[in-house]
């Protein structure tokens, strides 16, 4: 039976909601079909996700996205001086209504924060998660594109934007954003997407005192200013996770803090490349 166009923007609207979920296009296309749809139409509600498979792009092409172009190239863009792992900063990435948005966002919808694996601390991570993807609301979807376009990887190979909210004396202890090879976290975590690859990071707020995000190993402490994004390759440059990348969300001393966070991984079903034309055009 035909869909009528109303039908058809329904079934588009979910095909995007679930795609910007991490869903597989393979597996949303069966979902249509056991629900009768006929092949043009799932087709057409797919768009460009129709026909592809989840895939893994190239080190290479991780290691040398746009964000690592844009130093001298795009305003507030800095590089952190050391061959010891990619790490760039991004000044004003958002504006402060952007951010305030997404803080009101996160508000609503706070849970428990919770880590895969707590290798016996309980208390290795005590703030509060907000899963910002599965809202479906169309300002996180431009969020998700704004990143992806920023970084220079399409958005199939991130995961659901997360919101982070710390109180004073919260935190999220030294980790790595990979999953530790040959532990019982590995597998499961990476058997569909793949390893980590770049994290993008967001400091929604300015914390008045404490709260930075300290990489030990590189000696090196970002501290929370409205709008600026910290964005790191977990990877090296062959793909092998990078010890150098342990980090810490430390406490705040005084007042919030609040973050987005997005883990880009291994395998999506879009070519890599994503530029902020293709988000403009809302692909
Ligand atoms: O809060 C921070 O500064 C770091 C957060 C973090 O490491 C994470 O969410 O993976
Ligand atoms: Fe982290």
């Amino acid at each position: 039976m035909p869909l009528t166009q109303s039908q058809l923007t329904e079934w588009s609207n979910w095909c995007k909601t679930n795609l910007h979920r991490g869903l597989s296009p393979a597996s949303l296309a069966e979902q249509m079909s056991r629900s009768g749809i006929e092949q043009a139409y799932i087709e057409k509600a797919l768009g460009p996700a129709f026909g592809t498979e989840v895939r893994a792009a190239s080190h290479d092409a991780f290691a040398n996205c746009a964000i690592t172009k844009r130093v001298g190239q795009t305003p507030g863009v800095k590089k952190l001086a050391t061959r010891k792992a990619q790490v760039f900063t991004w000044a004003d990435f958002l504006t402060a209504a952007e951010c305030d948005k997404t803080i009101q966002l996160i508000e609503g919808h706070l849970r428990p924060s919770t880590v895969t694996d707590t290798r016996g601390d309980a208390n290795v991570r005590t703030s509060s998660t907000c899963d910002l993807g599965e809202l479906s609301d169309p300002f996180v979807f431009d969020l998700d594109r704004k990143i992806s376009a920023a970084l220079g990887i399409h958005w199939s190979y991130s995961e659901p934007n997360q919101g982070q909210k710390y109180l004073v004396g919260q935190e999220f202890k030294s980790h790595t954003d990979y999953f530790e090879p040959r532990t019982a976290e590995y597998l499961p975590n990476t058997a569909e997407r793949g390893q980590r690859t770049w994290t993008f990071m967001v400091y929604l707020n300015s914390t008045p005192e404490g709260g930075a995000t300290r990489f030990p190993r590189l000696e090196k402490l970002f501290r929370p200013k409205q709008g600026m994004a910290v964005i790191w390759n977990n990877l090296t440059p062959e793909g092998e996770p990078n010890p150098y990348t342990l980090h810490h969300g430390m406490k705040p001393r005084r007042g919030e803090k609040y973050i987005i966070t997005k883990w880009f991984r291994e395998r999506g079903w879009a070519p890599l490349d994503y530029t902020e034309e293709m988000a403009a055009s809302g692909v």
